[in-house]
């Protein structure tokens, strides 16, 4: 399948999702990363806010165990350019004020941007994935962009709610595939 296809297909999908589900596999999928990943090489984690609208996995679990057991971690968040289509990074402390932008992505207010260089490990929400670690998105190719402007050995590891899909047939020279997808208690490694 296209991306446009699985896109349309899984969009569909997730709104079909019960909001116990959801909480379910999003409780599970910081269990399944805390679990299995050792962070004591990791200064900076940048991680997204979700959109409760779209029924995102809710990465608050993984957040506020960030700030309870790796107080030493810092955590940064994104922010659309929606004109460039790019992502500008802020640091995000329980104290940061975020603002709804016009697509409903909580995003920071007055906070202290994030030089993509110090970025060691980059959460990647999606909508589905293929078993070679690419993924798809909302189509604007956001995330692709962003990842082009951090560390070449940046650790990506995606967040679904679904396993993998068979190839996706349309990737192109820009997309860059994932280290590593949660999808609630399963670790799909590439
Ligand atoms: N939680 C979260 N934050 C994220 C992303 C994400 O997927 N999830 N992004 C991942 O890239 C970036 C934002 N990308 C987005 C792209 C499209 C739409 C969206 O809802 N588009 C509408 C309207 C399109 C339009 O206005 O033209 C749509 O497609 O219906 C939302 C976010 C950065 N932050
Ligand atoms: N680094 C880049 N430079 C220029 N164009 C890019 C770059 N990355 C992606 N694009 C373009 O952006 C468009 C959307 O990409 P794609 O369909 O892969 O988005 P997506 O991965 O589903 O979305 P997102 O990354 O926002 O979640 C494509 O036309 C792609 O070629």
């Amino acid at each position: 399948m296209k991306k446009r296809e699985i896109r349309s297909f899984y969009l569909n999908e997730r709104k079909n999702l019960s909001s116990q589900k959801l909480e379910q596999i999003s409780i599970e999928a910081a269990d399944c990363f805390f679990n299995n990943f050792d962070l004591k090489s990791v200064k900076c984690s940048h991680i997204f806010l979700s959109i409760p609208l779209q029924a995102e996995i809710n990465t608050k679990y993984i957040i506020d165990r960030f700030w309870k057991s790796y107080p030493d971690i810092d955590i940064s968040i994104p922010k659309t350019d929606r004109a460039n289509l790019s992502i500008d990074s802020y640091y995000f402390t329980p104290t940061t004020v975020l603002e709804e932008n016009p697509w409903k992505i909580p995003e920071p207010i007055d906070a202290q941007p994030t030089p993509h260089e110090v970025i060691d490990l980059v959460f990647l929400p999606m909508l589905a994935f293929d078993r070679r670690g690419y993924r798809v998105g909302y189509g604007k190719g956001f995330y692709d962009r962003f990842l082009a402007t951090c560390r070449e050995d940046v650790l990506k590891i995606g967040i679904s709610c679904f396993p993998p899909t068979d190839p996706i047939e349309d990737v192109d020279q820009y997309d860059i595939p994932m280290n590593y997808c949660i999808v609630g208690k399963e670790l799909y490694k590439f």
